[in-house]
């Protein structure tokens, strides 16, 4: 058991955890959570970890979307270096940022309780998604959330929405756009859940694979850390996340295709549904698997593989 780790191995005020996370407020809210549920599974005292915040370069370029400056890897690259170089010894991630291949000597095997995995509707005026009036100006920078509405709605009118909570609700007070969307999971995590004017079901808008999860990485061959870690593990979301990540995975996902996914639990069954979308919504292809939990990744490729048939070779291009 990872609980009787001998303490020697434990980390202390004197030798803390090293914790590396970006320094966005829901990053070091992730990063906090996972010090917290460490701190309680050996009844250690917040000092012996410590949180190092590491500057990456997708923080740094908030007038482009992303697709354009090199996708997904650059909310990571720099803090996979810095476990890579030994200055951190666990990284926490948002699962949905991360590359489905993570590079030589790392490994993510560890996931916290997922949160919601819905998407929320953020509007002022605006109850709900059904509710936005013929032709509404409605903003995301999303391309799977634009390609969803796009296909869903194609009467609204699309404009590009970047940056944190606060920047964004004040472009919907200023009238830039009459709504826009958010991950329920995140404004949970802030502590701002009043943001959310409602939440989507998810058979109105699929989220996006492994939306609301946290993973955490580390050096593949640091058996002390991967002891800590296992304490904290959360089986049930790992089997989703292995679905979701397979599917993802197979169909090569990059922030140029839109693709969403959700793997649900019912005991020991897993229910895995997948989309691809063309980025203009003009075709949508769906489909699911159902089968033992466990099963889970070879379900992901197996699904993504009957898309991509279906999909046909003209359909990303
Ligand atoms: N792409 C940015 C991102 N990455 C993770 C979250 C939210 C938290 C989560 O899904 O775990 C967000 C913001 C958003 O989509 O609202």
């Amino acid at each position: 058991m990872a609980h009787d780790l001998p303490s020697p191995d434990l980390p202390s005020p004197g030798r803390p955890l090293k914790i590396g996370t970006r320094g966005s407020p829901l990053a070091l809210a992730q990063a906090h959570e996972t010090r917290d549920r460490l701190a309680a599974a050996f009844a250690l005292p917040s000092e012996a970890f410590e949180i190092v915040v590491i500057k990456v370069t997708g923080d740094q370029i908030l007038d482009r979307a992303l697709k354009d400056i090199g996708g997904k890897g650059l909310f990571t690259r720099e803090i996979e270096e810095a476990l890579l170089d030994g200055s951190i010894d666990i990284a926490v991630h948002s699962m949905k940022d991360m590359p489905t291949i993570q590079p030589e000597g790392l490994v993510l095997d560890c996931y916290l309780p997922r949160e919601d995995v819905r998407d929320a509707f953020v509007s002022p005026t605006v109850a709900r998604l059904i509710d936005l009036p013929q032709g509404a100006v409605v903003g995301s920078s999303s391309l799977r959330r634009r390609a969803q509405l796009a296909h869903r709605r194609p009467d609204l009118q699309l404009v590009e929405f970047r940056g944190n909570v606060q920047t964004r609700m004040k472009k919907l007070a200023d009238g830039v756009a009459v709504a826009t969307f958010l991950a329920m999971a995140g404004l949970n995590r802030l502590g701002l859940a009043e943001v959310a004017r409602s939440a989507i079901d998810p058979e109105e808008m699929l989220p996006a694979v492994a939306q609301g999860a946290i993973g955490i990485e580390r050096r593949a061959a640091d058996d002390r850390v991967a002891a800590l870690l296992a304490a904290i593990h959360d089986r049930d979301t790992g089997l989703r996340l292995a679905a979701e990540r397979a599917f993802l995975l197979r169909l090569d996902g990059s922030c140029e295709t839109p693709i969403a996914g959700l793997a649900l639990l019912e005991g020991d069954k897993l229910w895995l549904r997948g989309e691809v979308l063309r980025p203009d919504g003009t075709q949508v292809i769906t489909g699911e698997r159902r089968g033992l939990a466990t099963d889970g990744a070879a379900m992901g490729t197996e699904l993504a593989a009957e898309l991509l048939t279906r999909a046909g070779p003209g359909f990303f291009a």
